[in-house]
């Protein structure tokens, strides 16, 4: 399944038993565009005690992750259509805490999710990011490779750090990305997201993500600039916020009381039988 591209295999574990040993090199193992199916990781669709479903999320360097943003917008989708749910409101565990997620129909098919993805995460220790004490990580110089950027830091149950650039296409995604990802200030690595300000109300957004690269979207990423615009003085706080990532859009609403809701699609690719 994707949700905007950002696609992962997703595994039914109300029906499979996989060992936990095995999850990292299967996530590693499907992921490889040529020797296994091809995606930006592993999602487990699992059964909860505390929820209808819980879900797990392996980047694809097997590296498991505690929240994702598109993946939370799919697992509900295959929850729901494969009965798992029949509310078209329902909480989903993640590692991170609860979430809740409300679909949207078009006949019998989940056309749009939103789910309420909780308040962000904003002091600098539980981030966690090094460094000089501050309550927030707002516009914080940050040096690298002789060059100072800077960094609003926004933990959405996983680390992004958000830089406003003048002009997406020039973002430097590729270079940026990778080195400040594994930069010992962010000692549990952290999401890299470039974001161009349109207007209050419109972002662009480019991620490099921790542990899979450049991502065609990031859910958890794309609200975590939503946040950081506020932060920042450039959007406001109760109003939706419309991110165009590289696989679409998402808006963004953070509202007043503190809670953060995406809402977006989610696509089923295909279906089938994995042979290792
Ligand atoms: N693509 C996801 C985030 C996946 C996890 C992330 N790479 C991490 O390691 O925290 C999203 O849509 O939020």
């Amino acid at each position: 399944m994707h949700g905007l591209g950002n696609s992962y295999i997703y595994v039914d574990m109300f029906k499979e038993q996989l060992k936990e040993e095995d999850l990292a090199d299967l996530a590693i193992q499907v992921a490889d565009q040529h020797k296994g199916i091809g995606s930006d990781g592993l999602i487990l669709v699992c059964p909860s005690e505390q929820a209808p479903v819980k879900m797990r999320i392996f980047n694809n360097d097997g590296s498991e992750a505690k929240n994702c943003g598109n993946g939370l917008r799919c697992v509900a989708k295959f929850a729901y259509e494969h009965g798992y749910v029949q509310e078209k409101t329902f909480q989903i565990e993640t590692l991170a805490g609860f979430v809740e997620a409300t679909v949207e129909l078009n006949g019998a098919q989940v056309e749009r999710v939103t789910v309420d993805m909780g308040a962000p995460i904003l002091a600098r220790e539980a981030i966690p990011m090094l460094g000089t004490a501050s309550d927030q990580v707002v516009a914080e110089p940050f040096a690298l490779d002789g060059a100072t950027l800077d960094v609003t830091a926004v933990s959405m149950g996983n680390p992004h750090a958000v830089m406003f650039v003048p002009d997406i296409t020039e973002a430097p995604v590729e270079t940026v990305g990778p080195k400040m990802e594994k930069d010992p200030r962010f000692p549990e690595w952290v999401n890299v997201e470039f974001v161009e300000v349109v207007s209050p109300t419109e972002l662009h957004f480019r991620v490099w993500e921790r542990g899979s690269g450049i991502t065609q979207a990031c859910g958890t990423g794309a609200c975590a600039a939503v946040v950081a615009s506020v932060l920042n003085g450039f959007s406001n706080k109760g109003e939706d916020v419309t991110v165009h990532l590289l696989g679409g859009d998402l808006i963004i609403h953070w509202r007043e009381d503190g809670h953060v809701l995406m809402t977006g699609g989610a696509e089923v690719i295909c279906e089938g039988v994995y042979y290792r």
